[in-house]
């Protein structure tokens, strides 16, 4: 640990006042005398708000701190408002570096000769320049001809300045954690270390290859959004290659407007995509920050988004999408118990919660948000209000759903901005009823019965073996007069076993959409339970 950049940190919080940021009544004697003795280092800025300062210490440490106070900007949960808000003004304003040092760490990577023998033009110019990485087009020969193409490379060196900054913060955050007991509340280290993985996940582009591969495979062929094509031949951990897109940037309402776009459809389509990836694919962008989507310049009428940047994903298993939707439902029902209820039965919180007392703290956040208009209704500050509550009932703080809370406020934020009236509700409700109705309706038990029928196919050829060796054992050991009584049983075990199967089946060719065929499958099934069902009389 560099001992100048420790001394330059400390001098920009003191400067920034950040020191101030704790009540004095909080501070032990010790930090308070420190302070005093640090009197050559003055807060230079006592007239701006305590966000402004925060802001400006973070701006004037680099990159990694901006970056770390973008992604405090989302942490509605730990912030206050207008603090978050002014750290949401933060943009990465840094200096590109230089296009031939960039042209030689690719020839590097994709051990080139020359950049020539790949690219049948290299722009050393930037297209765009960001704190970790560079962007340069260039042009491709492949298969389909010359493509446009984005070069994106890792700056030269940051590695080794990320970890020294990160463990800087590290410790910042353990003494900061260890000196005042009520920051605890904040967990400091806690957000210093998801921070960490976010930004080291950032410096592997394989990594985000691979995500933009599975992203575009899930959307393929899809009118509301498109992922552009990554080339993964010429892919290496610091540089990428994938096709150039030409799009509006999504805040650019303006040119949006002035080529006629739909902006209702374009609002709905956001939410639309989000909750698809969510529920459907259970793989969502969770970087959905505007400067990361365009619109295509195509069918304004019909606008199709286009997503770049896929280094951050989330993911959910099926019982958080499950119980995620039904609290939804629950909570616009106004269903506090259920929503109580649920966070049990998940497991979010111990099993031994008074649901009672959980349901009334519940009501008492969440109720006053209902005096809005529904069409005015966050859903991500539904989410911040009821994790906050959670909390208090001792809900592990789940690294999925804050990644989950905090796309959903950018998609919320990004529509609104798009079509002032969107009405989040009504566009999501369907799409979240639906789902659930095929998690727990006929359709998902047939999908189930389907998802195990490798199990069934396998097993199905030893069946007779093992009706004929089950016989021969009850020939053996059950005396006569009960032999009779057990042929019926027998008899009555493969009745139902038949129509098991053509329950199967009749499953199968509803999912394949043969109506006729699953109907008379089924009539056939239920005809066989009851001659099954007979016999056991
Ligand atoms: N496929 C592409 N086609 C056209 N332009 C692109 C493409 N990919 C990236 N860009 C341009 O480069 C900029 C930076 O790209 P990207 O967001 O992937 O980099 P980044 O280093 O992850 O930036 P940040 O972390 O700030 O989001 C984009 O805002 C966009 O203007």
């Amino acid at each position: 640990m560099s001992i100048a950049r420790l001394y330059h940190i400390g001098k920009t919080f003191l400067n920034y006042g950040l020191d101030e940021l704790l009540p004095q009544h909080l501070q032990p004697w010790y930090a308070k005398y420190l302070r005093k003795c640090l009197f050559w280092l003055p807060n230079k800025h006592q007239d701006k708000s305590e966000g402004a300062r925060l802001r400006l210490a973070l701006q004037a440490l680099g990159p990694v701190w901006v970056k770390f106070g973008q992604m405090l900007s989302t942490r509605r949960d730990l912030l206050p408002h207008d603090m978050a808000q002014e750290l949401a003004q933060l943009q990465d304003n840094v200096a590109s570096f230089d296009g031939e040092k960039a042209q030689r760490l690719i020839e590097l990577a994709l051990e080139l000769e020359h950049i020539s023998d790949l690219f049948e033009h290299f722009e050393q110019q930037p297209l765009a320049s960001a704190s970790i990485a560079q962007v340069h087009t260039a042009q491709l020969q492949t298969e389909q001809g010359l493509k446009d193409v984005v070069v994106k490379v890792i700056r030269p060196d940051i590695e080794k300045q990320i970890l020294a900054d990160l463990s800087l913060m590290e410790q910042f955050a353990k003494v900061l954690a260890g000196l005042v007991s009520e920051s605890r509340r904040l967990r400091p280290v806690e957000v210093v270390r998801e921070y960490r993985k976010t930004l080291l996940d950032e410096l592997d582009l394989m990594r985000e290859g691979a995500n933009a591969i599975q992203l575009r495979r899930n959307f393929e062929g899809s009118e509301a959004l498109y992922i552009p094509e990554v080339y993964s031949d010429y892919s290496r951990q610091n540089v990428l290659v994938m096709e150039r897109i030409y799009g509006i940037p999504v805040s650019d309402t303006q040119t949006l407007e002035a080529q006629g776009t739909d902006m209702k459809l374009l609002a709905e389509r956001g939410v639309e995509v989000f909750f698809t990836q969510v529920f459907r694919d259970s793989f969502f962008h969770a970087d959905m920050h505007p400067g990361n989507i365009f619109v295509s310049y195509e069918h304004p009428e019909n606008p199709q988004y286009i997503g770049i940047d896929c280094g951050i994903v989330g993911t959910l298993n099926r019982e958080d999408k499950r119980y995620l939707a039904e609290n939804f439902i629950a909570f616009f029902n106004r269903d506090y118990r259920q929503v109580a209820q649920l966070h049990v039965d998940s497991g979010w919180v111990p099993a031994d919660t008074c649901v009672e007392e959980f349901e009334f703290a519940i009501r008492t956040v969440c109720e006053p948000i209902f005096n809005k208009p529904l069409a005015e209704i966050s859903f991500g500050h539904v989410l911040v209000n009821l994790f906050n509550t959670a909390r208090r009932f001792n809900m592990e703080v789940q690294p999925q759903l804050v990644l989950l809370q905090k796309t959903l406020l950018y998609v919320e934020g990004l529509g609104r901005q798009l079509y002032p009236q969107l009405d989040l509700w009504q566009t999501a409700k369907p799409f979240l009823e639906h789902w659930v109705q095929e998690q727990v309706g006929p359709l998902a038990v047939a999908k189930k019965l389907y998802q195990n029928l490798p199990f069934w196919a396998e097993k199905m050829p030893e069946l007779p073996d093992l009706v004929y060796q089950s016989l021969k054992r009850q020939h053996h050991q059950v005396p006569a007069p009960q032999s009779a009584i057990s042929k019926q049983t027998i008899q009555s075990v493969l009745l139902g076993m038949a129509a098991s199967t053509f329950a199967i089946i009749a499953g199968l060719c509803f999912i394949a959409e043969l109506n006729g065929a699953s109907l008379s499958s089924a009539l056939f099934a239920c005809l066989l339970f009851i001659c099954a069902w007979r016999k056991t009389g």
